[in-house]
């Protein structure tokens, strides 16, 4: 089923997600259904827990080519549970982004080119994976998501 998308202004969005303590709680794997479920229904590249109503540690890129970045990769949704930024370069890129929480805005965000994560799948294995460009900025603007920052909102 496709989850209710949070919009900016409801305070979910400026918390601070929770790690996950255990994969195999069956709640966990419905929310990661539905996440992926909700993510296609909204055209997206990138969805977070916090988005769909839910203070946990988990995040999908699912980077494509698209009309800002026609030469962006074709990815199957990778989930991300309890991701680690382990490197992010000091070099940076501005790019476009929009967000699924806060309609009709698009920005100029800058982000670093590269990162390096370290996250767990579904399955609970430990993986690690350096992104550059739009993945890499899919990755960011999730991970902020985590951490309660929303893309052209600063907090006073
Ligand atoms: O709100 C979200 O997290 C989904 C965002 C993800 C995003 C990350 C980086 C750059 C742009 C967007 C999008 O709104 S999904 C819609 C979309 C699709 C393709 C290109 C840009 C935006
Ligand atoms: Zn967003």
């Amino acid at each position: 089923m496709t989850l209710r998308l949070r919009q900016i202004g409801d305070p979910i969005l400026t918390q601070v997600a929770e790690p996950v303590s255990h994969f195999r709680d069956p709640d966990l794997h419905r929310l990661i259904e539905s996440m992926l479920s909700t993510l296609k229904d909204s055209n997206g590249v990138g969805l977070a827990a916090p988005q769909v109503g839910s203070l946990l540690q988990v995040l999908i890129v699912a980077s494509r080519p698209n009309p800002r970045y026609p030469d962006a990769p074709q990815m199957q949704p990778l989930v991300m549970i309890n991701p680690q930024l382990l490197a992010a370069s000091s070099e940076q890129v501005l790019g476009w982004e929009g967000c699924l929480s806060v309609p009709d805005r698009r920005g100029l965000v800058a982000r670093s080119r590269e990162v390096e994560v370290e996250y767990y799948t579904p399955q609970g294995s430990r993986q690690r994976v350096v992104w550059q460009d739009f993945p890499a900025r899919i990755f960011q603007h999730e991970y902020d998501h985590l951490i309660g920052r929303v893309f052209l909102q600063r907090h006073p």
